[in-house]
């Protein structure tokens, strides 16, 4: 590389300008380089291999090969680009969509909150403005932004990937580096194609052995959450091994991944395998010489010899179908547990946030988790909306009905995994037990849209936060994977979808 980095400021945004240095990345072919003197990881291949610019206790310039865009953290991001006069740089590299804002209910009617559809619209004319492929509410292809990035090919292995959001993690299942972003860093991507970074640590987590029936990847995600906490991965990039996570099918590895910033790390990944070049061969955005582009992936994986800052081992063997009890995703535990008791905690800190924790949810501690009473059902979000996780949860509700005490809502990831979902006839299977069906969106993940949880009312959720009103002020969250959620359902309080037939 030559030269130095320029810094342009514009409107409180510091853009690295990068122009020769991209193109010279673009000529030199970036896989090309992932061959090193030392066994190098996942992760590190990924970052070497988008380099524009480093220097020595510098933020390091990395060039971004795609940008998820959605209404909420993009509209000041292109005011800044407008009062700047400029362009964004790459809009052939970006797409965005409308996910969090919108209703899940007929989309024939108009959207009634004025703030929601004024994110909706300002986003849709952005995207106008600025070239950027857009993928609005009438288009089939609309959905979560998690969930329609991989499904339509875009996310591949060996990409850099960013989104002004924090699941932007999922995506790492490919092998793909790809974290969240703020709002003046979706700005500077747009404007650049590039991103200041300082560089994580990596942290392994490996998953010995199998998992037994009824445990999903949700509870191998939560399971590890819950051992090494909320923080466990501050500071790091995870790469996630060993036999379970390898059996895992792409849809799964999406629910891992997207858990990752729930143990506070800053992305996790997965190494790229025949099952996830099985996945994307003939979707529509995927290299036109996909037999060429597999050969470069095939050299992404881990090198033999690599070392992590941290390694970690787990045996799936232990692992259970989890729930949580508390208010962060960490505070969780086996369904044939009993909720923790703040006594229980040897650290003073833990107790008192054990005991907050428990008054929000309406707990006392010492219940066990099968007793607990549930009002309402979530199944959606971009960790658990897929096809996948829409059959597993109709496989065990098919043929029951919900209980009388419980509301219960189905809400598809994207209108592709909804069209797939009523060609299967799993819409059907759903409606006959009386779960609600509704259009693709975000919805009940966090309450920016008309779904929301009443103050008080209990749900069992297949996303990611149960954070204090993530669901609706005063609402209380337990996060339990697609099949507890539909078993609970039925049941009206949590079971062990382990006994379930
Ligand atoms: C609205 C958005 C910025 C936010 C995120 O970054 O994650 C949301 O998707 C969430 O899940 O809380
Ligand atoms: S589904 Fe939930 S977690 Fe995922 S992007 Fe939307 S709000 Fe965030």
């Amino acid at each position: 590389m030559q030269g130095s980095p320029r810094c342009i400021a514009a409107v409180g945004t510091v853009y690295a300008s990068t122009g020769p240095f991209v193109e010279v990345l673009k000529l030199e072919g970036r896989f090309d380089m992932s061959e090193a003197a030392h066994p190098r990881t996942l992760f590190e291949k990924l970052w070497d291999n988008h380099v524009v610019h480093a220097e020595e206790g510098r933020q390091t310039i990395l060039y971004i090969d795609l940008h998820l865009v959605h209404e909420v953290t993009s509209p000041q991001a292109f005011e800044g680009l407008r009062l700047a006069g400029r362009q964004v740089r790459r809009p052939e590299l970006t797409i965005a969509t409308a996910d969090h804002n919108v209703p899940t209910s007929d989309r024939s009617l108009p959207i009634l909150d004025p703030i929601s559809k004024q994110q909706i619209d300002t986003l849709s004319n952005n995207c106008k403005e600025f070239g950027v492929k857009y993928y609005d509410l009438n288009d089939v292809r609309q959905g979560i932004v998690h969930v329609i990035g991989p499904e339509m090919g875009y996310t591949q292995p060996g990409m850099t990937i960013v989104c002004g959001d924090s699941h932007t993690s999922t995506h790492g299942a490919f092998g793909a580096l790809a974290f969240g972003i703020g709002t003046s860093e979706v700005e500077h991507v747009l404007a650049t194609q590039t991103l200041l970074q300082y560089k994580p640590k990596t942290l392994e987590l490996r998953v010995d052995g199998q998992v037994g029936r009824g445990v999903t990847a949700k509870d191998i995600v939560l399971y590890l959450i819950g051992q090494i906490s909320t923080s466990g991965g501050t500071g790091y990039c995870v790469e996630y091994t060993g036999e379970a996570i390898r059996a895992l099918t792409m849809e799964n590895r999406m629910t891992v991944c997207n858990m990752s910033i729930e143990a506070g790390a800053r992305a996790g990944m997965i190494a790229p395998d025949e099952v996830t070049y099985e996945y994307l061969k003939g979707r529509e955005f995927v290299p036109a010489d996909f037999d060429a582009a597999v050969a470069k992936w095939r050299k992404l994986p881990s090198d033999e010899g690599a070392t992590y800052d941290k390694s970690l081992v787990y045996d799936a063997a232990n692992i259970a179908p989890q729930i949580t009890w508390g208010t962060n995703p960490g505070q969780v535990t086996s369904v044939d547990k009993k909720v923790p008791m703040p006594a229980e905690f040897s650290d003073e800190t833990e107790q008192k946030t054990t005991a907050l924790a428990l008054e929000y949810m309406g707990l006392n501690g010492g219940e066990s988790l099968t007793d607990i009473k549930l009002d309402r059902v979530f199944i959606g979000s971009c960790t658990n909306a897929r096809i996948e996780d829409l059959r597993a949860a109709a496989a065990v509700a098919k043929g029951h009905k919900v209980a009388g005490s419980v509301s219960a809502m189905v809400v598809p990831g994207s209108g592709q995994v909804k069209k797939q979902a009523e060609e299967e006839g799993l819409d059907q299977v759903f409606k006959e037990a009386g779960f609600d069906w509704r259009e693709a969106g975000c919805s009940m993940c966090l309450a920016m849209n008309p779904d929301k949880l009443d103050p008080g009312e209990r749900c069992a959720s297949t996303s990611n936060r149960n954070f204090e009103g993530r669901q609706g002020k005063g609402g209380r969250t337990h996060l339990v994977s697609p099949e507890m959620a539909a078993a609970a359902a039925v049941a009206g309080h949590f079971v062990d979808v382990r006994e379930w037939n």
